[in-house]
């Protein structure tokens, strides 16, 4: 695979298990196999769960155990596995923690997985004055705040919820630079890609992509407990209402509910790319797409069995009800250059659970 000649950019799988190897990521176990991604690392649960009154920033002067000391309720261990409830909030301290050096920030995100399963997740470090954002140079523990909104889950030590990507510089793609990069490698399957906003645009499909017109799912409520750790666990419909066009090619999102769409165009990560999903924000109507996400190096390449892949969507609407039609924008896609050439692409031996995807729920539910 041709190699990125590059001062900035996204540390790819190997750049990773350097950090690893010259002590810059430190972990109480060793790394798990498939731990390390094309371009992020899998975040794990410690043993321990803090159970808090509510979610928090540290703020400049303070450490989160700090702040545990004065918010925490109830301490859960985490080491046989416990259940989390919906609405609550809890603190959970990662098993990963990073020296960075001076020329290396990170980000986080929840997985897809994560985002699927409506559970709220955001990276907190000490002394942070946002979430998910670790600034160059950090040095200290790692927590994640958790909050499953629509299904009480399993959690136990080692569960991956969350990922992070290291970054060296600013390597975004500006707005003629992607549409270079679409004019050769087609990053949307669309004639005309809107390319706005630093990123370009997703849209929701409200036709619905089978012969059922299937459009998508709305989670139900009071239902049992999804294990994070288990796949092809559950029967979909005891946890999703389908969603079906019936011609009239638009939802009525009903406030609070959450939603799981597809988007109208196959999305394509060229090997020496990274991608993740901004929100688009209408201005109008208060719906948006509740978890974003990382989009890895090869989701969607062909030649990594990824041709058509779409993009899932996590939509939900606040305070009104809102009607989306089909076609309605409801994110962007940004794009950042690699550092390297990963070594493993997305789909391509790696056990990737959403390449080639449609319309797919979280890997947990299985069909009857
Ligand atoms: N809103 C989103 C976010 C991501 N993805 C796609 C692009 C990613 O490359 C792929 C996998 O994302 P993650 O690595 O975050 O997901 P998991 O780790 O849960 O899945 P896997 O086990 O397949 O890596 O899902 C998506 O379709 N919709």
């Amino acid at each position: 695979m041709a190699s990125a000649t590059r001062s900035t950019g996204i540390l790819a799988d190997n750049a990773i298990s350097g950090l690893f190897d010259s002590g810059r990521l430190k972990s109480e176990a060793a790394l798990d196999a498939d731990q390390i991604q094309p371009a992020s690392l899998d975040l794990r649960l410690g043993a321990k769960a803090f159970r808090v009154r509510a979610s928090f920033l540290p703020g400049p002067s303070h450490l989160v155990a700090d702040k545990l000391d004065r918010l925490q309720l109830h301490v859960i261990d985490l080491s046989q596995g416990a259940v989390l409830e919906t609405g609550c909030v809890y603190i959970v301290p990662l098993m990963e923690s990073l020296d960075l050096p001076a020329d290396l920030a990170a980000s986080a995100n929840p997985k897809s997985s994560t985002g699927r399963l409506d559970i709220f997740t955001r990276v907190i470090t000490d002394r942070a004055q946002e979430f998910d954002k670790i600034p160059a140079g950090y040095s200290g523990p790692l927590y994640l705040e958790i909050s499953p909104r629509t299904f009480p889950i399993v959690v136990r030590r080692g569960s991956r919820l969350s990922q992070i990507r290291f970054r060296k510089g600013k390597a975004l793609l500006n707005e003629s630079e992607l549409l270079a990069l679409h004019g050769t490698d087609t990053l949307v399957a669309s004639e005309t890609p809107n390319v706005s906003g630093g990123g370009i645009a997703l849209s929701i499909d409200l036709k619905g992509t089978g012969p059922d017109g299937l459009i998508g799912y709305r989670g139900k409520h009071h239902t049992s407990v999804v294990d994070v750790d288990r796949k092809n666990q559950h029967d979909i419909f005891d946890f999703w209402e389908p969603l079906f066009s019936r011609g009239r090619n638009e939802l009525i999102l009903d406030p609070d509910e959450f939603y799981i769409l597809v988007s109208r165009e196959a999305v394509h990560v060229p090997p020496l790319y990274a991608a993740e999903m901004t929100p688009f924000d209408p201005l109008v109507g208060e719906f948006r797409v509740h978890y974003a996400g990382f989009f890895d190096p090869g989701f969607g390449h062909a030649p990594a069995g990824g041709s058509g892949s779409r993009a899932v969507l996590e939509v939900r609407s606040h305070e009104v009800p809102f009607i989306l039609e089909h076609g309605q924008i409801v994110g962007r896609l940004v794009y950042e250059h690699m550092l390297d050439a990963p070594e493993g692409l997305y789909g391509s031996g790696l056990g990737s659970n959403y390449q080639a995807q449609g319309l797919k729920l979280s890997k947990h539910f299985r069909a009857g």
